[in-house]
């Protein structure tokens, strides 16, 4: 049987946005105090019994989210040409900590991304 372990840790920044193509205020410049939470999973323990600490993979999460962190998102180099939607932050930021924390002992999972207490976005990538 494979074991998984998934670690999850919280970050938040705030940024402003506007959708581009919207219809309706968002499509004005508005910001949120975005919520973060990375995951990632492993299948085995190092000899102190973690996939990774905590410490690094939000280490890796808060150098990635410093480049967005009290910014204009629209203005960012990524995100000229992708709108900065929910979806399209979460993906971005998939990507970005992927390159950072993949490894052969665990790997990104899952990222979710939070606009408010009531809206987030979870994305994931499967191979199947
Ligand atoms: N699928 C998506 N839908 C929406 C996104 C998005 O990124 N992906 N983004 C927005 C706006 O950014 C908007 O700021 C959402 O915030 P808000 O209007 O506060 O959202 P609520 O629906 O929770 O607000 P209510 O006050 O309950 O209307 C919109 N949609
Ligand atoms: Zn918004």
């Amino acid at each position: 049987m494979k074991k998984n372990f998934i670690l999850t840790t919280q970050l938040d920044f705030a940024a402003a946005h506007r959708l581009i193509g919207y219809e309706g205020d968002c499509a004005k410049l508005h910001g949120h105090n975005w919520k973060i939470e990375v995951s990632v999973i492993g299948h085995t323990l190092n000899d102190i019994g973690m996939v990774i600490d905590f410490k690094q993979v939000k280490q890796h999460a808060k150098d990635v989210v410093a480049e967005l962190d009290h910014s204009y998102l629209n203005d960012h180099p990524h995100f000229q040409r992708t709108n900065p939607t929910a979806e399209n932050i979460a993906h971005y930021l998939y990507n970005e900590l992927a390159k950072r924390l993949d490894q052969d002992a665990f790997k990104m999972h899952q990222i979710r991304v939070w606009e408010n207490d009531r809206n987030y976005v979870t994305y994931s990538e499967t191979d199947h």
